[in-house]
């Protein structure tokens, strides 16, 4: 059974579930079409497009924010929203700073020896500065923060400290997880209500949720936390399988009472009716699937894979303690979950929600000057110093999508992922950089494409395959050509 759901979906299956997905609404003016060979299936244009315009706005199928990002950003957990209010994201972001100075001076004795500490996050806060982000006037050049006192944070957040303008920035209040949680929060009863039903009643912490080993699935969380966050999401899929399984069954199950017969339908084809967008990703094996990093030595190959093969196993066994079922069996096979984790790999688009916070400061300083906005600049300019150059962290996490997955890429693409002003949640948005013709093929680049052939197709052997677009087959021919010209010329 576990192979059945591995199974590529024929032609007429995959035909039926995006014509579904179509008649729902979802991606109107695209359709999904097998193109065989490399490509496996791609999106379609079904109308024209016009340059800029909104290509696809599409919402997760599942995702979540990186754990390492939830001290930089308080999200709802189901569409990626900032909520709560100014205040409360920047006494947040403060006492985590806070945290993590702490932190730095338990490990190295001072604070300013602690500055190097997270090399990453100064590189990627520095790329967004040179991409324009830092328009707040704090200093960027120097990540030095200013310490402030716990009372000015505690003031922010307790909601004592109101700050000047942040009535401008309205965010939804929090609601809470129904389950009682406090590790998931939404931005609606609509957010919350949504994710419950379609993955988090299983995977909740709290009194009423429907797992019924917490110490397992806490063990599951603290796994994923420490090793990777990805298995959070396949976890999702696992739950969201389950419970849409439930739900078929418990509907069969009606229909057949009302009609006074006993229900025909077998568990199998509940399952895989119940996994049916899963099934339609394209999937390789997770640790098969993973690109080889540069400093792995060849040799090393085959113990590299391995470990990532280990992770999923131990991963898989505390998921399996906490929420196994026997009807639901196959989904807990381990060539299923490498399947699911491998697919996020070779499909996964890396969520990214803007920061409001970074609108608030921009907004201060671009006030007329006046005595009005001198008292907004003193008032919090001591948060933004604070704050440094990391100020601005957006929102990031990952999810896979139902129509965005099935976008190929190419090396002269005609759309690109891009969020606009009013794109302030975990939507994947596509939009057209040149007309697109009814019938044409919707690409985009899954990396920087002004590069030269061979950059090219070294970039995209960590997406695991080699393009066959129309631009990478002229410049292989053009290369092909000059060498045999080259060639020529030498024996003349
Ligand atoms: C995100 S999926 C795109 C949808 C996929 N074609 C499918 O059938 O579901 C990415 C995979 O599509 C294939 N692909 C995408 N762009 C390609 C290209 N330019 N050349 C060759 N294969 C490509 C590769 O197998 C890649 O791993």
């Amino acid at each position: 059974m576990a192979a059945m759901l591995l199974e590529t979906p024929s032609d007429a299956a995959m035909r039926r579930y995006y014509d579904k997905l179509a008649s729902a609404g979802k991606g109107p003016g695209l359709r999904v079409d097998q193109i065989g060979g490399a490509f496996g299936k791609g999106l379609f244009a079904d109308k024209v497009f016009d340059q800029d315009e909104l290509v696809l706005r599409e919402p997760k199928l599942v995702g979540a924010q990186h754990e390492h990002n939830k001290a930089d950003a308080l999200v709802c957990s189901f569409c990626f929203q900032y909520i709560g209010s100014m205040e409360l994201q920047i006494g947040r972001r403060l006492l985590s700073k806070g945290d993590e100075s702490a932190h730095d001076l338990k490990e190295t004795g001072s604070l300013s020896g602690g500055e190097e500490g997270s090399d990453m996050d100064l590189t990627e806060e520095k790329e967004e500065s040179e991409n324009g982000h830092d328009g707040c006037g704090c200093d960027e050049k120097s990540h030095n923060r200013k310490a402030i006192s716990t009372e000015l944070v505690d003031s922010l957040l307790t909601g004592d400290l109101h700050l000047p303008y942040s009535d401008k920035f309205p965010l939804s209040p929090i609601t809470s997880c129904p389950g009682g949680c406090a590790e998931d929060v939404f931005c609606s009863d609509m957010c919350a209500d949504e994710a419950w039903r379609t993955y988090h009643s299983l995977l909740c912490a709290g009194p009423n949720s429907l797992c019924e080993n917490k110490k397992a699935l806490a063990q599951f969380k603290e796994h994923a936390c420490d090793s990777n966050d990805i298995f959070l999401v396949a976890a999702q899929v696992i739950a969201g399988t389950i419970l849409q399984a439930r739900n078929l069954k418990n509907e069969i199950l009606k229909n057949a009472t009302a009609k006074g017969k006993e229900p025909r339908q077998q568990t199998h084809d509940i399952l895989l009716e119940a996994w049916e967008p899963f099934a339609m990703g394209f999937k390789k094996l997770w640790w098969e699937a993973v690109a080889l990093p540069d400093d792995v030595d060849p040799s090393q190959e085959d113990s590299f894979r391995d470990q990532f093969k280990e992770l999923a196993i131990e991963s898989l066994n505390y998921l399996k303690e906490a929420i196994y079922e026997e009807e639901y069996d196959p989904l807990f096979d381990l060539e299923v979950y490498g399947h699911i984790i491998g697919m996020f790999e070779l499909n996964n688009l890396e969520i990214v929600v803007p920061s409001p916070v970074e609108d608030y400061f921009i907004y201060i300083d671009d006030l007329p000057k006046d005595d009005q906005s001198a008292h907004a600049g003193t008032v919090t300019r001591p948060f933004l110093d604070a704050l440094g150059s990391e100020y601005a962290t957006y929102c990031t996490g990952t999810g896979f999508f139902a129509l965005q997955s099935c976008v190929n890429h190419s090396c002269r693409p005609n759309a690109k992922a891009f969020k606009r002003e009013e794109d302030r949640d975990g939507a994947a948005v596509l939009l057209a950089i040149r007309p697109i013709r009814k019938g044409e093929e919707i690409t985009i680049s899954y990396i920087d494409e002004n590069h030269d052939l061979e950059e090219r197709q070294a970039l995209l052997a960590d997406y695991g395959f080699v393009c066959s677009c129309s631009r990478c087959i002229e410049d292989s021919s053009m290369k092909i050509f000059s060498s045999r010209a080259l060639a020529g010329m030498l024996q003349q």
